[in-house]
């Protein structure tokens, strides 16, 4: 049995929640065991004057985690599912991935109750292609502003007066005790969730046993059948973070219901659907629901964002 294992996180101070509720974990669970955070610096964090869409690369958050696990100086990495690229470089693979926090985006704002609240022209900020494309298509008459930075940063460019509401990750706000941020969460109808939003996982060597059967308790089983389906649907459309995709999947009893969108960044082409099917099959309906918004125009709308 291991008697220590090092944490590789990133500094932001929900990397950091998120590091620590696995090492409180593991710690709970293995009284003897010793569990130290290793802090680093990403390129995603680093560049923060351009949008995250025009920088490109999947993996922005996660590339200097990976090679600390391949050096050895580090024996888990704990991820934001749906920053988590779909590949994993040779050598590391995905160990488990834990209970989801409420997957949705919240509406965060200091003068508006809600998204329908918001008089016409007002300013929203977010950088994600994905919010942009829904919220356009929700209400064509909003204006939206770029929007980088950690959470708190966010928070206080739109407390400045930058932005009248901004956009975030319910998930995100509860996690830093910020609920009363909160002034609605956003129902998938109007802004279906990335893939994997609200889920941690980790990551560690693929041939590390050891480390791999400490991790096994912190799996969550309904959380891995659907975020499974949803990160084979963005594996499907090539899809990073940083794309207009939404999928969001839940279970009912033994099957998923999967919902799936590719918005075209002006927000005036939607291509959506569903698909329902049991849960052991959650790769394929993840691959099936992607082939379909494929063929009916999702790939010439990606095509002009990838090209
Ligand atoms: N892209 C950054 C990112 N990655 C994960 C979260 C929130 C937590 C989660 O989804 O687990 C956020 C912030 C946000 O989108 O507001």
């Amino acid at each position: 049995m291991k008697d220590k294992i090092v944490i590789a996180t990133r500094e932001s101070q929900l990397a950091l929640w998120q590091a620590n509720n696995v090492k409180a974990q593991l710690e709970s669970l293995y009284p003897d065991l010793t569990v130290e955070l290793l802090g680093m610096t990403t390129k995603g964090d680093q560049i923060l004057d351009s949008p995250l869409s025009k920088i490109g690369g999947k993996g922005l958050f996660v590339k200097e985690l990976e090679a600390a696990l391949l050096d050895r100086r580090a024996d888990i990495a704990v991820h934001s599912m749906k920053d988590v690229p779909m590949a994993f470089p040779e050598g590391l693979g995905l160990a488990v991935i834990c209970e989801r926090e409420d997957p949705s985006d919240a509406f965060v704002s200091n003068q508006y109750s809600s998204l329908d609240d918001l008089p016409a022209g007002a300013v929203v900020g977010t950088s994600s292609l994905r919010r942009s494309c829904q919220l356009k298509m929700h209400r064509p008459d909003l204006i939206i502003k770029d929007l980088r930075g950690n959470v708190n940063t966010r928070l206080r460019k739109m407390d400045e007066g930058e932005y009248d509401a901004i956009i975030l990750a319910t998930a995100g706000l509860l996690r830093l005790e910020m609920r009363d941020r909160i002034r609605q969460k956003i129902p998938a109808e109007m802004s279906l969730p990335a893939g994997g939003q609200g889920a941690m996982g980790i990551e560690c060597r693929a041939d590390d046993r050891p480390t791999l059967e400490l991790l096994v308790p912190l799996q969550h089983e309904e959380t891995t059948y659907r975020v499974t389906a949803e990160r084979a649907l963005n594996e499907r459309l090539n899809g990073g973070c940083q794309a207009p995709i939404a999928c969001f999947a839940i279970l009912q009893q033994d099957e998923i219901w999967l919902r799936g969108l590719v918005g075209s960044p002006d927000g005036k082409t939607m291509i959506q659907s569903d698909i329902r099917g049991h849960k052991d099959n959650a790769k394929q309906l993840g691959v099936t629901l992607a082939e379909e918004l494929l063929s009916r125009g999702a790939n010439t709308i990606l095509d002009a964002i990838y090209q």
